[in-house]
This record gives structure tokens, sequence and C-alpha cells, in this order.
């Protein structure tokens, strides 16, 4: 190996520890083959392919751990999130952290409708600006925490109703299969996001301030033109403790499919992976609506 490609790769691993991970899972593979009866080293795979946004391997490799070690409650909770059915499984409480729930909507809105939205974004792309971060009275735009450009909701007015609709219409479903503690639906907020090359949101969480509160679920409608122009732009979910006051070190990725809604509690943690593309113009970017469905305080 040439002492170029060494760098190159060294770089490449800096840049995206997802790359990292890759590597590590073969290493696992290798390990598991090797110890069959190894219930840690099934756990552990589990975890990277979950890490990796492979829920089919991820979900075998926790059926291994169970089939072994029938108690292992983390392993059944994380299968059940990954199948979609979490609210049929008792939450663990051996960790601080807890995996996050979420579930996945494909094929969310008709097709016409998603190349509507897309139109629509494209259409006011002079009106996006750089997103801010911070309590309402302070926010500013950092950048290094926050690279994307956001529609606000003077913006969208109206423009979005027959969406606003369908979340509204979902929510006390989703309620229940999240296993949230019921609430009534109060105001749904939404803004639009654009990424374009090597933009991102780093580790953070939608709920906490006074003003974001009542924010209960998060939902986050990935779209963008066809065919596929950026890879990256991943949506980790991480586990994160019973008071959000931290993220945990592990997490499950969430490759953003056109058309695809994504809910989960807006206590948890999340980030989104740095957006690679060699296109420039600003149809090709990694798009989503973005929003809160917020309580009514009792
Ligand atoms: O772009 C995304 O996928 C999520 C954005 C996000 O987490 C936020 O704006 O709070
Ligand atoms: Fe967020």
């Amino acid at each position: 190996m040439t002492h170029d490609s060494i760098e190159n790769k060294l770089q490449t691993i800096a840049q995206s520890p997802l790359a990292f991970m890759v590597e590590l899972k073969q290493k696992y593979e290798y390990a598991t083959r090797q110890n069959p009866e190894d219930v840690d080293l099934f756990w552990q795979l589990g975890e990277i392919n979950r890490a990796l946004g492979n829920f089919e391997a991820a979900i075998d490799c926790y059926s291994q751990v169970l089939h072994k070690c029938p108690q292992h409650g983390r392993a059944r909770y994380i299968a059940s999130i990954l199948q979609g059915r979490q609210h049929s499984v008792d939450r663990p409480t051996d960790a601080l952290h807890c995996p996050a729930p979420f579930l996945i909507q494909k094929q969310f809105v008709s097709t016409d409708y998603n190349q509507s939205i897309l139109s629509l974004a494209i259409e006011k792309e002079s009106a996006f600006v750089d997103a801010k971060v911070g309590a309402l009275a302070y926010e500013t735009v950092d950048t290094t925490i926050r690279s994307t450009k956001i529609l606000g909701k003077s913006e969208i007015g109206n423009s979005l109703a027959e969406f606003r609709k369908k979340i509204f219409e979902n929510c006390e479903h989703w309620q229940k299969l999240l296993n949230v503690t019921p609430f009534t639906t109060g105001h749904i907020e939404l803004s639009m996001l654009h990424y374009q090359n090597r933009q991102f949101y780093q580790v953070h969480k939608d709920q906490g301030l006074d003003e974001t509160r009542s924010r209960t679920l998060t939902f986050i409608y990935f779209f963008y033109k066809q065919p596929k122009a950026f890879s990256g732009g991943e949506l980790l979910l991480y586990d994160t403790d019973e008071n959000a006051h931290s993220a945990g070190t592990a997490f499950t990725q969430i490759e953003p499919e056109n058309n695809t809604l994504l809910v989960f509690p807006s206590q948890y943690f999340h980030q989104v992976t740095p957006v690679q593309s060699s296109f420039c113009g600003f149809d090709s970017g990694r798009f989503v609506i973005n929003g809160f469905i917020h309580a009514v305080s009792t």
C-alpha cells in the first residue's frame, strides 16, 4: 500500500466514522463465525448493523442473542423497534440510555403529491435562508452546529395543508404505536429544510427549551429529485436517557428515502450526517419537511 493511499484511507475514516463501522462489521462477522456460541459478539454485531442501518442483519443478530439468552430485554426491545412493533414489548430499564422507538411510513403520500412538494420547494428556492440554533430570543446561525437552509412557516403558508391534515389524522395512531403517554394533539409546527454538499446538523434534540417543551412527536418527511443525486445525509437516532439529558453512544441509522416519513418522540437525540454530492443545483439536494406535533397542555 502506498503512503498516499494510507493517507486517503485515514482521511476517509476521519470524515466518516460510518466507514470505520463497515470495517468493524467485517471483523465481528468473522468473529461470530469462529465463536458461534458467544452471545456478546452477536449483540455487538447487532449494534454495529443497527448503526449502519442494516435492519434485517441487526434483527438476525438480536434473534441469535435471544435464542441463547431469552432474558436479554434490550435485544428484544430493539428487535421489536426495527420490526415496527415496539408497542408490544417492554422498554428495557437495565441501562441509562434507552433505544429510541420510531416508525417509518414508506410512500407516505401519492407520487403526484410527492412531486408537487418537490416542485413547491424548488419554486421557493430564493426564500430558503440559513437555519438558526438556540432559544428564540437569542437564535443565531452557527454553521459548525447546523448547516442547512430553511423555508419557514410564513413562506409555507397554507401550501402544505394536505400534508398537515395527513399528519393530524395519523397522530393518535402513532401515539399508540410508539407507546408514548397519550396526549391531545395541539398545533403542528413544520418547516422545509434543504441540505447541499457538506451540509449537516450535529447531535441535538428538538424539545427542552421553554418554547419547545410541548413538542411531543417529531416527524421528518424525506424527499428529493430522482435519481438521487447525493449520498450521506443519514438520520442517526441516538439511544437517550429517560430525562433526555444526554445521548448514548449507540444509535440507529435511518437512510433518507424519497417519500418516506419518520416519526419518533421528540426527547430523543438525533443528527444528520454530512451530505455528499457533486451536483450543485438546488434541486439535487436533500430535502425534508421537518415538524413537531405539540401536545395541548392540560
Ligand atoms: O433534516 C433532518 O433529517 C432532520 C432535521 C432536524 O433534526 C431538525 O431540524 O431539528
Ligand atoms: Fe431535530
